[in-house]
């Protein structure tokens, strides 16, 4: 787990992606949204591998005698290394590592990104999470990084703005059109919209218990046999989906176990779909 960079100079391992079934989620804003920040979070949070295009990039551009020119002036004017090198970085970084769960960060920048991730891993992401930031803002935080990196002065960081704005947008438009596009508004301070970020992977990963049965994510759910499931009835089940709402709040606040005064123990079993009891435990 955490920011793979070298695992994709490693050898593949010769399992192809699909075969890995890896749930693949894009972090997506303009330059300086925080999609780093907030990928170092969910690491820790809900141990995913965390693989920076960008990164894995600049780590090229420093090992490949190929490349490395290419990827040094394309960075250097703002615009988008073509895909073919930056989808074999991230394959091999994938197949690398034993993990099946990636945040893929700065990727897909556009739609040829896109495209052809899509049709070299057969990969489709689980939801993209998007970090919506003024240009004001994404500047000043910019400007301040103080990593020492070639592309964070003024006149290339307007063109990463312009690339960001033509290229990418459209393909935060294309996902937003299949209802995959979770966004976040990224201005507020590095916790407040890590609680945002939070309530969008929780519902995915939760395993909560509650009184004394085991809370399950409707995609959990989806994984266990019929045996152990109570019957539950459609309506519910689509209220409880993770994927169903569009915002933090909305998905949150249709948890059962959130905003309701009365006993869930009380309650008959079809009234808690996602409740298994601990000793079928998922
Ligand atoms: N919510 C935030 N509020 C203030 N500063 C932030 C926030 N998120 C990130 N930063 C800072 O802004 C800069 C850019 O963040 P980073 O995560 O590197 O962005 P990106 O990966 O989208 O380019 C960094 O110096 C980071 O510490
Ligand atoms: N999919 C990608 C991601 C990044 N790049 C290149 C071009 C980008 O301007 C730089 C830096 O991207 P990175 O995601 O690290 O940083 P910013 O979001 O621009 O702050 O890398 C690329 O060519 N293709």
């Amino acid at each position: 787990m955490g920011t793979v960079v070298d695992s994709g100079k490693k050898e593949a391992n010769g399992s192809s992606l699909s075969e890995k079934k890896a749930t693949v989620v894009f972090v997506l804003g303009g330059p300086g949204s925080g999609k780093g920040t907030q990928c170092t979070n969910i690491v820790e949070h809900f141990g995913y591998t965390h693989l920076s295009a960008g990164d894995l990039l600049r780590a090229e551009k420093e090992s490949s005698s190929e490349n490395g020119t290419m990827i040094q002036n394309m960075i250097k004017e703002g615009k988008i290394v073509p895909s073919v090198v930056t989808i074999k970085l991230l394959q091999r970084a994938m197949q690398a590592n034993n993990n099946d769960k990636f945040l893929i960060d700065g990727f897909p920048r556009n739609e040829e990104n896109r495209a052809a991730f899509e049709s070299v891993t057969g990969i489709e992401p689980e939801f993209v999470l998007f970090l919506d930031c003024s240009e004001e803002v994404m500047e000043r935080r910019l400007l301040g990084r103080n990593q020492g990196r070639a592309d964070d002065n003024i006149d290339t960081i307007r063109k990463r703005f312009k690339v960001y704005m033509e290229s990418t947008l459209p393909v935060i438009e294309y996902y937003n059109s299949k209802g995959k596009v979770r966004k976040i508004d990224a201005e507020k301070p590095v916790e407040e919209v890590f609680e945002a970020v939070k309530s969008v992977f929780t519902p995915l990963h939760e395993k909560v218990h509650f009184f004394g049965r085991i809370l399950c994510s409707s995609k959990t759910r989806k994984r266990l046999p019929k045996s152990v499931l109570p019957d539950v009835p459609k309506k519910k089940k689509k209220s409880l989906s993770p994927l169903s709402a569009t915002t933090p709040q909305a998905t949150s606040s249709s948890r059962p176990d959130q905003g309701s005064t009365s006993d869930p123990a009380e309650q008959p079993s079809t009234s808690a779909p996602y409740l298994i009891p601990i000793s079928q435990r998922c």
